[in-house]
């Protein structure tokens, strides 16, 4: 479904690879949860399938196609195939849920009797049918997180790529857009999801694969994370300097 062959992403040559010499195959039905710490790569590995960038060496194969060579207006096609949800939700303010989630199949030219059938469906999936009417202001961040979770599902992508989909919201809500990412995926989607949330790891126990300067540093099924304790470091930091 998605595999990288020794990929290396330099987006600025005075600076180390965000990616380096990565390969990896994630397969059809997999639920992925890419991790690592800040700057590791994550956001271009999910940057490189949507083919928002292109891979300086080394080849990203998309269902089956090698994205750096898909011609510009096949690019469309391919993004047909990802639906993608970000930390900071990226709805369109003066449209309301209805709207924002309809728009996703308006550009692809969707009939509107597909439309109005297909969207109350999703809307359902992930809980927010009573809110159909409602405007991005008017609704709290793990809604709104929802909302772009349907629109990036309305269409019945192979993929759905999140990353840090739960990085604005407290647990309780990000437990609840996790329910809804595994209900989509039990839906048949593949899922990758960029995360810096060891609880959710731990709990969820997914394959992980963890990014450490560009590199693949661990590929575990059933997997755990546990992050390096930066606030642990700066405790005893801070400690130190009172003593002195
Ligand atoms: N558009 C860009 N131009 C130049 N350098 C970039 C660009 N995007 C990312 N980088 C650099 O590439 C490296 C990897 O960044 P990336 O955003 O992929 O990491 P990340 O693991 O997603 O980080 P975070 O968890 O903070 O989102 C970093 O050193 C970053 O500064």
């Amino acid at each position: 479904m998605i595999r990288f062959e020794d990929v290396t992403k330099v987006y600025d040559t005075t600076s180390r690879p965000a990616l380096n010499g990565v390969t990896t195959e994630i397969e059809r039905g997999e639920f992925v949860f890419l991790v690592g710490p800040s700057g590791s790569g994550k956001s271009t590995f999910i940057r490189l399938v949507q083919r928002e960038e292109k891979a300086s060496t080394g080849t990203v194969y998309v269902s089956g196609r090698d994205v750096a060579r898909l011609s510009s207006w096949r690019v469309p096609h391919l993004r047909r195939d990802l639906g993608v949800v970000f930390q900071d939700f990226r709805l369109l303010p003066n449209k309301n849920v209805f709207s924002n989630v309809a728009f996703a199949m308006q550009v692809l030219g969707k009939r509107r009797g597909l439309i109005n059938q297909a969207v109350p469906e999703v809307l359902e999936t992930v809980g927010l049918q009573d809110k159909a009417r409602r405007f991005p202001h008017e609704l709290s961040g793990g809604e709104q997180q929802r909302v772009a979770i349907a629109r990036a599902a309305v269409n019945k992508p192979a993929i759905l790529l999140a990353d840090e989909p739960t990085g604005n919201l407290d647990p309780d809500t990000s437990w609840g857009i996790m329910e809804v990412l595994d209900t989509i995926h039990q839906n048949g989607t593949t899922v990758v999801m960029a995360t810096h949330d060891h609880e959710i790891v731990n709990t969820m126990r997914r394959r992980v694969v963890e990014l450490e300067a560009g590199k693949i540093l661990r590929d575990e099924p059933e997997a755990g994370y546990q992050p390096a304790d930066n606030t642990a470091k700066l405790q005893s930091r801070l400690r130190k300097s009172e003593v002195r």
